[in-house]
């Protein structure tokens, strides 16, 4: 198929053809920095994906996978086991049922309309988010995913991100705050501890003043919704009030087009020695910010060039 690709000519900053959007979809998108696709990914797929999550919870991770197993915070304390353990998986494309969600046509389709043929896969995870025990580890802080990336440029990364189950304001859904896409990358850190427990690599916006804002927008989605969003978007999630989990899958792609850059000295200097010193404690030395990147990445569609 040919497929029209008119970065260049056309009053499009933030997408780069209208391959699967429909002109207001597209519009939404650079205005808004983010698009929900409604019921994008069929459910077997999710329910094949939330299985082997359970099962990677209980059981040894195979070593040729490179899936990295997350502890909540407060959990470990708690000495639960299990799905109550983990809330989260990490670079997960090496694992053929969460392939499948990152190679599903029709949403690698999408994510060719906002950055072009050449997908990359860069970072990926299964986000398991626990019932809160009362210490706010559920939450996720306010950021910019850029913040994480060693890459650019920023309107050739885009992420999706899937409800694998009814998710709402009470289970600690999405909010993000529309059209800050278009602003800068901000300075990021912890948060207080104050404001209770946090996860390892959890890094807040440092000008918070983003929580009252009156932009804050809450994707409440169902089953299969789909959300894209810029890397630049500021966004977070809450507290999961309920006692079930709230799960979701995401990957993050870039155009193999990008660049690695080198973030020494810049905001993102801190994140990047905290990931070379986890490396570290692996045993992973003397290896630089975009080799682990280079190393969890996936081509997913077209060539890969420069990533
Ligand atoms: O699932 C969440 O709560 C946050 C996920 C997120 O920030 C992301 O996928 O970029
Ligand atoms: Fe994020």
């Amino acid at each position: 198929m040919e497929h029209q690709y008119d970065q260049n000519i056309s009053e499009y900053k933030y997408s780069v053809s209208d391959l699967m959007l429909t002109k207001q979809q597209r519009d939404f998108y650079e205005i808004n920095g983010y698009l929900v696709v409604p019921k994008l990914i069929p459910d077997y797929l999710l329910d094949r994906c939330c299985n082997r999550f359970i099962e990677l919870c209980h059981e040894k991770v195979p070593q040729n996978q490179n899936i990295t197993m997350m502890k909540d915070i407060s959990r470990i304390k708690t000495g639960d086991q299990g799905e109550y353990l983990y809330g989260k998986a990490q670079d997960i494309l090496w694992d053929d049922e969460f392939y499948e969600y990152a190679r599903y046509p029709k949403m690698v389709d999408y994510v060719e309309s906002f950055i072009g043929p050449n997908v990359m896969g860069m970072h990926s995870m299964f986000i398991n988010k626990q019932p809160d025990i009362g210490t706010n580890s559920s939450r996720h802080p306010v950021h910019q995913d850029l913040h994480y990336f060693p890459f650019r440029p920023a309107n050739l990364i885009v992420a999706a991100w899937t409800a694998c189950v009814p998710i709402t304001v009470n289970n600690g859904c999405l909010y993000v705050l529309p059209g800050t896409h278009t602003g800068d990358l901000y300075p990021h850190t912890y948060p207080e501890p104050k404001d209770g427990e946090i996860n390892k690599l959890y890094h807040e916006l440092k000008t918070n003043n983003n929580n009252d804002d009156p932009k804050k927008v809450f994707l409440e989605m169902e089953k299969g919704d789909t959300v894209f969003f810029h890397p630049l978007l500021i966004h977070g999630s809450g507290i999961n009030k309920t006692q079930g989990f709230r799960k979701a899958i995401s990957v993050h792609y870039a155009s193999s087009n990008c660049n690695y850059i080198d973030v020494s000295g810049t905001t993102q200097d801190n994140i990047k020695n905290e990931v070379i010193d986890i490396m570290a404690k692996k045993g992973i030395i003397d290896v630089d910010y975009t080799f682990i990147w280079k190393h969890h990445s996936r081509l997913i569609r077209g060539v890969r060039a420069n990533l």
